[in-house]
């Protein structure tokens, strides 16, 4: 598919603090990325850089081929950051059409507000009288005004309630379906675990890992085959296979520690004994995440 964001070698330093430290990855039309990480992790000032609105140190950033500030690649893409300034005077409804006016083919109106979920009364309201909520839909309908091909999200759920939350991640896999490009940072393992084709997990100013959410927990060493004790097996020749990090009991069971949990089944079946009772655990998302930036504090 085509590639359309393109980081190469990428490094912002602030003063003496690298907040990125040479990053490259590309995205591709219509993926949905997730990117991840603790607090501090260099998530924003990769996506201000993305979005033209901060300069890399050293590095370069293409978007569509061209360069984040030009007028072409801003045009195409929309942004939802953390914090929504909008002209506060204004009310809802003269806010999306003043946006709307800025670009060349706007989404229409009407589309506008089924997308975001706002209704009439959320539209005739002044534009600093609105709720936390409110206002997160407010900042997705301008990222929506636009029509852009690419979208930007940093923390877009924080502050919305359950159905709200729910509406924008349908909304968002609408716009997916659409062919639209969206990236998203954020601290909810779970929402990058269900919405996200893709996990960039940053850590201190680098990307510690790269993939499908599925791949991530893959690296987990806590994945492990488990079963019932059958007594007369030999956890020592278990243990002793290269494919086994670790064997211990637990309540009657034995958990097999492994990368590779189709090869320890092979194994066990292989052994003729009568192994009841398997379990495989797959690992966390949120275990992965501790792992891969241990000494973290947590999310
Ligand atoms: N304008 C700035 N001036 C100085 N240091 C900065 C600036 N912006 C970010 N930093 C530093 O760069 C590092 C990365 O910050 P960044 O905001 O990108 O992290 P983040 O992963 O988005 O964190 P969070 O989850 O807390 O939003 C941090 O150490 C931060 O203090």
């Amino acid at each position: 598919m085509e590639q359309i964001i393109s980081l190469q070698n990428i490094a912002k330093k602030f003063k003496d603090k690298k907040a990125v430290d040479d990053i490259s990855f590309s995205i591709k039309k219509g993926e949905i990325v997730a990117i991840l990480g603790p607090n501090g992790a260099g998530k924003s000032t990769t996506m201000l850089m993305m979005l033209g609105l901060l300069e890399p140190t050293s590095g370069s950033i293409n978007i569509f081929n061209r360069n984040p500030k030009e007028k072409q690649v801003r045009e195409r893409i929309g942004a939802m950051l953390q914090e929504v300034s909008v002209i506060d005077a204004l009310k809802v409804k003269e806010v999306i059409q003043l946006f709307r006016s800025y670009y060349p083919n706007p989404m229409e109106f009407a589309e506008l507000v089924t997308l975001t979920g706002l209704n009439d009364e959320d539209l005739k309201r002044k534009a600093d009288k609105l709720s936390g909520g409110q206002k997160r839909r407010l900042g997705f309908a301008l990222a929506l005004a636009g029509n852009p091909d690419v979208l930007f999200f940093d923390e877009p759920t924080v502050g919305m309630d359950i159905s709200s939350r729910k509406r924008f991640w349908d909304t968002i896999q609408a716009l997916k379906e659409r062919g639209k490009t969206i990236i998203f940072s954020t601290h909810y393992l779970q929402e990058a675990d269900d919405i996200a084709e893709r996990i960039l997990l940053f850590n201190e100013g680098v990307i510690v890992a790269d993939g499908t959410p599925k791949e991530i927990k893959k690296q987990l060493s806590k994945q492990s085959v488990s079963f019932i004790d059958p007594g007369n097996l030999s956890l020592e020749e278990l243990q002793s296979l290269p494919i086994v990090r670790d064997v211990y009991r637990k309540n009657n069971r034995v958990y097999v520690v492994t990368e590779q949990t189709d090869d320890v089944l092979e194994y066990l079946f292989s052994t003729k004994e009568k192994v009841q009772g398997i379990q495989i655990e797959q690992g966390r998302l949120d275990e992965a995440f501790a792992e891969l930036t241990e000494n973290k504090e947590a999310i």
